[in-house]
Formats: C-alpha cells, structure tokens, sequence
C-alpha cells in the first residue's frame, strides 16, 4: 500500500512568513497588531532620541505599513508590499544606539499594551535580524 500523495494545497499555504500563526494570534491578530503599531509610532514621534528622524515622516503611513510588516513577520496573512528595509532606510545614517532605542519604544508599547514577556521576545527575536539592513556602517 502507498502512501497518500501529499495533497496540492500543502504547497500553495506553505507561505514564508506564516508557517504558525500562534504569534499572530498572541498578538492579537490584524486588530491587535493595528492598535500596538498606533501606540508605537506615537511613542517613536515622542521620543526625544528618534523624533528629529521622524519630523518629516508621515506618521499614518508608516503605521499602516508597521501594521502589515508585522502582521506578516508574525505569521498573519498579510502581505507587506512596501520597500524592503534597506531602501527604506538608506541615506538616513541610523546609528545603533536609535536602533535600540526603537526597540525599547516597541517593549514599551507591547507592557502598554498587555503583551505577554514571552511574547514580546518572540516579536523582537522575528526583528532583530533586520538591523542588518537598518544600521549604516
Ligand atoms: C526593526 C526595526 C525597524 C523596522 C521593522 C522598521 C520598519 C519600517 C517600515 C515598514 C517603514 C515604511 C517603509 C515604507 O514607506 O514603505 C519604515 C520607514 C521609516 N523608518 Fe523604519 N524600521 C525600523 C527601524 C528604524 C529606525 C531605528 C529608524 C530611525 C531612527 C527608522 C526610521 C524610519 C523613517 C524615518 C521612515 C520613513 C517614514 C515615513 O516617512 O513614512 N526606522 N520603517
């Protein structure tokens, strides 16, 4: 007797990003995640160590597309279909230390919010690759 072959849909919902869902779902889903984004940039825009690099953004933009990215990056079923990190950040010459600062905003917002600890980590961990792209060298 042979096995079943493995049926078509296993590759079409074999999407990078969302192999689990769980931190989605931890997060609070699309709803969550949307609120989280809102605080966060407030507090980015507040931040007297980020708000020079953020004067000119446009703060509603950049919420919906955190919202996306994050979705995404935590297994939700949204697709991010902004530029990618490196082009979103070139010629602004972050340092390191904004970096951290950013994260600090984000585990802020996340005990503003009601994020689990473990949770929280799970998010950053998902995040901290990307200062390969963020950081000028
Ligand atoms: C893990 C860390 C970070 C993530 C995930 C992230 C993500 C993003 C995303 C998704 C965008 C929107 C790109 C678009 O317009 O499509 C963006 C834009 C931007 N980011 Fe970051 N970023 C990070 C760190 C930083 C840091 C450390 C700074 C500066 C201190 C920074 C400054 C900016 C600015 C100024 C914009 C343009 C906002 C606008 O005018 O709309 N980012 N970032």
């Amino acid at each position: 007797q042979s096995s079943p072959a493995t049926p078509p849909t296993a590759a079409l919902s074999a999407s990078p990003a969302s192999a689990d869902s769980a931190l989605y779902r931890s997060l609070g889903e699309k709803a969550g995640i949307s609120r989280l984004m809102d605080d966060f940039v407030n507090r980015l825009a507040a931040d007297p160590r980020l708000s020079e690099a953020f004067r000119e953004s446009n703060l509603p933009h950049l919420k919906e597309q955190l919202t996306e990215q994050i979705c995404q990056v935590a297994g939700g079923p949204c697709v991010y279909q902004g530029v990618d990190m490196r082009t979103a950040h070139e010629d602004m010459n972050i340092r390191r230390a904004q970096f951290n600062a950013l994260v600090e905003d984000l585990q802020a917002a996340m005990d503003a919010q009601g994020i689990a600890f473990r949770v929280q980590n799970q998010l950053l961990a998902r995040l901290a690759p990307m200062h390969r792209e963020i950081i000028a060298r």
